[in-house]
Order: structure tokens, then sequence, then C-alpha cells
């Protein structure tokens, strides 16, 4: 008999999440039936999205959390995936886990040697958001100034090592001066700052003179306002995520949005999910692993040990006390 781990939401969250909204439950599993496998969580992933699937009302009290682990098959009654397999897939958080529907999980990307926890990070969802958003909604020019917020994160630092690889000037803040200190002089960004420690207008005047041809952002809210008028003619923006919103409490912010900026620099604002070019993943995630052996690309993840820990690893996303990925190593 195997003995599961997995978290349930156990208080939809109010503002910045709590160690306490979680409950962790142990559950006894079933023996396999044919055709299915047991799944053992061997890393697992914590993004921003599931802080929003509250908010969205599509997580409630007493729902499991729902996220994508990587997992290894310990015993198997299906011959398409054989004991000792490595799998991804949206299994939640858990460490054990019966699958019934074979198209719940997928082998890994090639990834050579890397670590497999890469699935989850650059090789995964979060460098595929990066790759797709940056290429296909931006479509930076060689010598165009890129501007990306949370650039230390999962997303933001692919986008800005993948706008220098294409030639681009890349403009890019964080939050902490570590974090600033990692993307400046690890991964050659061109002009870096701490958007806590200065005047945000300021800084984007001093750091991109003539104006912002591609914004990838993450954030929203007051800092995509601050932005448009840094933009210039025909800037084109990609709206990724909004940090700044995922805990609000009440009703959203409603501005002030400079909407005449948007109409007379003739920007294009395009909001994307991932997964609207899954078809084109593979190809993407060959090209991603070819930039990461030839050093093109560099990675930092912030670990958590234990299926224990991660609430802590959640929470850690909304404290900005993360670097790179957040990954719990089960
Ligand atoms: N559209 C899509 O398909 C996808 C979108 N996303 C989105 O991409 C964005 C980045 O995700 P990901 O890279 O995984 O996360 P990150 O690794 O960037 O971690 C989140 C970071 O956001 C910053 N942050 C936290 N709270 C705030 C706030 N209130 N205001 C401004 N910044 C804040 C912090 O960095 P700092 O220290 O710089 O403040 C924190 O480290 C998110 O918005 C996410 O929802 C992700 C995957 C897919
Ligand atoms: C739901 C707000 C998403 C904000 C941007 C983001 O981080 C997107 C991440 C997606 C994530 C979406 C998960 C559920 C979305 C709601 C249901 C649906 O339409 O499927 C997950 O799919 C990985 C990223 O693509």
């Amino acid at each position: 008999m195997v003995r599961s781990k997995a978290w349930i939401l156990e208080t939809p969250f109010h503002g910045i999440p709590k160690e306490d909204d979680f409950k962790l439950l142990k559950e006894d599993l079933n023996d396999l039936k044919d055709g299915e496998v047991l799944c053992e969580a061997l890393y697992l992933s914590v993004d921003p999205y599931m802080r929003s699937l509250v908010s969205l009302g599509m997580l409630k009290a007493g729902s499991p959390m729902v996220g994508d682990q990587v997992a290894i098959i310990t015993e198997s009654k299906s011959r398409d995936y054989p004991v000792g397999t490595n799998v991804i897939g949206r299994l939640g958080w858990r460490s054990h886990t019966i699958v019934s529907d074979l198209t719940h999980i997928k082998l890994l990307p090639p990834m050579d040697d890397l670590p497999l926890s890469l699935a989850l990070g650059p090789m995964g969802m979060t460098g595929m958001t990066a790759y797709f958003g940056l290429l296909e909604i931006l479509d930076p020019k060689p010598g165009e100034t890129v501007l990306v917020n949370s650039g230390a994160g999962a997303v933001g630092s692919i986008v800005g090592q993948i706008a220098k690889i294409k030639g681009c000037r890349v403009v890019a803040c964080a939050g902490s001066e570590d974090k600033c200190k990692w993307i400046k002089e690890d991964l050659g960004f061109d002009v870096v700052f701490n958007y806590k420690t200065v005047d945000l207008g300021e800084a984007l005047s001093e750091a991109a003179p003539d104006g912002i041809e591609c914004f990838f952002d993450n954030v929203a809210g007051d800092f995509m306002s601050t932005v448009f008028p840094h933009m210039k003619l025909y800037g084109r923006i990609a709206c990724c995520g909004t940090m700044s919103t995922y805990n609000a409490v009440g009703p959203q912010p409603s501005g002030p949005h400079p909407y005449m900026t948007i109409v007379f620099k003739q920007l294009r604002l395009e909001g994307f999910m991932v997964r609207r070019w899954w078809g084109k993943w593979s190809p993407a995630q060959v090209e991603m692993l070819q930039w990461i052996k030839e050093g093109k690309i560099k990675y930092k993840e912030c670990l958590f040990h234990g299926i224990e820990t991660m609430p802590k690893g959640f929470i850690s996303l909304f404290e900005g006390s993360n670097f790179g990925k957040v990954i719990i190593k089960a």
C-alpha cells in the first residue's frame, strides 16, 4: 500500500497566501488496475497562476492544489509507460498519484544530461512562455530595446536572455539588489534597476531615452501605466501576467491609464497564454536545449526541499524572495 501526501486549499486566499490556507492530507492509494500507472513526484512546480485560480473561482475551499510535476513511474500496468520512465504532468501538489487517463502525463522533452527539474523551468512551461511571448508576440528586431519586468524571475530571466541572443538591447528590473546584480553581471542585460528604489518614470527615461520598442509585461497595474509614455511609436506590448494584481483584495484598481498615449503612439497590446503554441513546443525545446548547452541561456532555480515546503515555496513568489524558477524537490 502506498501512502500519498496531497495538499488541498483549506481557506481561499485573502491577499497574499498564508501557510495556514493549506492543509496536507495523507491518502492510502488503491492497487493499480489495468492500464494505470503510479507516479511518484520528483520535482513540483509552484507558479503565480495558482493564486489567480482562487480569484477566478476555479479553486475553492477543499480543492486539491493544481500544478505540474516531474515524476517517475514506480508501478505500471501500462506497456506505454514502464517502471522507471520519467514523465511530466499536471498532477497537482501531491507525492504519489495513480494515473488512469494517460493523456494527463507526457514523456519529458529530450534534455541530454540537464537536471530533470528544468522540464518545469526553461525547458518547460515558464521557458516556453518566455520563448513564444517574446518571439511570437513581440517579434523583436536586432537593435530594438526590450523592457522586461520581474527580470530575475522564471519567465523574465529567460525573456531577457533570448532578447540578447536576438541582438536586442535589454532593459530589465527586479525587486532586490542581488537580483539586479545577477541579471546585469551574469545574464548580461544592458540596463538594470531595482524598481523598488527608483522613480520608475525617471529610470525608464534614463534607460531608454529614445523609447522602448518591445515591453514584456509580467506585472501590469501602475507599472504598465508608467511605461506607456516611454514606448516608441508602434511599440509592442506582450501582456504575460499581472503580478501586481493577483493578491488584490476587493475591486481591481481601475487606473489611471494613459489611453491617449496608447492611441497616439499606436501601441499594440496583446495578451497570451502559452498553450496557444502547444503544437510548436517541441522545436522550441530543442532550440532552448541548444542555447542552454552553449551557455547562451543560464538559469537559476530556487529549490525548496520536501513536499511539506510547497506552501512556503508558493508564497515566496509573492514576497519576491525567489530567484529564477521556484521548484520543490520532493
Ligand atoms: N501568459 C502565460 O501563459 C503565462 C504567464 N505567466 C506570468 O508570468 C509572470 C512571471 O511568472 P514567473 O516567472 O513564474 O514568476 P517569477 O519567477 O517572476 O516570480 C514572481 C516575481 O514577481 C515579482 N512580484 C511579486 N509580487 C509583485 C508585485 N506585487 N508587483 C510587482 N512584482 C511582483 C517578484 O519579483 P521582484 O523581486 O522583481 O519584485 C517575484 O519574484 C506572472 O505574471 C505569471 O502569471 C507565467 C507563465 C505562463
Ligand atoms: C488565470 C490567470 C493566468 C495569468 C497568466 C498565467 O500565469 C498563465 C498561466 C497558464 C496557466 C493557466 C492555468 C489556468 C487557466 C484557467 C483555465 C484555462 O483556461 O485553462 C497554465 O495553463 C500554465 C500557463 O499556461
